[in-house]
């Protein structure tokens, strides 16, 4: 397969638009104290994020990135994450300096933008609409949107036929390996930023075709489009 010049482009959320640890390690400290476990904090968070909600919540009442959690301790720690994290999931998070120009010079130059997030749909369209970031994106993929989430390539197959583009035609733009290796799977050029989360691992360790320091790099990468 020859990988064209792209016209879509992917965005993963957190870790690449927003950095929206300040809020989940607050919201993952007020379930711990729910259930008697002591803080977790942010550097312990800022590994555990990116393979969903649940998946989070069950590293921090296991406070290990594998093991399993208890599930008298797991039940009530996940439902008091998703009652703060409800109230509390654009309050600390910011958009990340570069996104916004990038977005607004690639929805100028004929790209068609999509969001692919591992974060539960009743999170991701409240946080994207918060920070004004809703309005660039044709299609908006959760975690919870089709059956599978990254590193699957199935949120990236399902985002780019509502686009109506082909995987040769497509870039991914994310912080983790889960990106890189559903990119990799769905079959388009990927991207990657080295300033989000990868489970405190290096991102080029994972080659993508490119490293970004910031996405306001890529209107100096990219073509413009009519
Ligand atoms: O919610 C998560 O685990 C991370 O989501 P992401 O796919 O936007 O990085
Ligand atoms: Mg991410």
């Amino acid at each position: 397969m020859e990988q064209q010049s792209p016209r879509y482009i992917l965005f993963d959320l957190d870790g690449t638009l927003v950095d929206s640890v300040p809020d989940l390690a607050w919201c993952v400290d007020v379930a711990m104290q729910q259930v008697g476990l002591p803080a977790r904090g942010e550097a312990a968070v800022r590994c555990w994020v990116g393979n969903g909600i649940e998946k989070l919540m069950k590293r921090a009442v296991a406070n290990a990135m594998d093991d399993e959690p208890d599930e008298q301790l797991f039940a009530p720690a996940y439902q008091a994450f998703l009652q703060a994290y409800k109230e509390n999931h654009a309050k600390r998070s910011q958009v990340y300096d570069g996104v916004i120009p990038a977005l607004d010079w690639l929805k100028n130059h004929g790209y068609q933008l999509g969001c692919v997030t591992n974060k539960a749909e009743a999170f991701t369209l409240p946080l994207l609409q918060e920070k004004k970031l809703d309005q660039y994106f044709s299609v908006i993929v959760s975690g919870d949107t089709c059956e599978h989430k990254k590193p699957n390539p199935e949120p990236i197959l399902f985002a780019l036929e509502a686009l109506g583009g082909k995987v040769e035609e497509a870039l991914m733009i994310g912080d983790s390996k889960s990106d890189i290796n559903a990119a990799r799977a769905a079959g388009c050029a990927v991207f990657a930023v080295p300033y989000g989360y990868n489970h405190g691992e290096d991102i080029h360790a994972y080659q993508p075709d490119k490293v970004l320091n910031t996405l306001a790099d890529l209107p100096s990468i990219l073509a413009p489009h009519q």
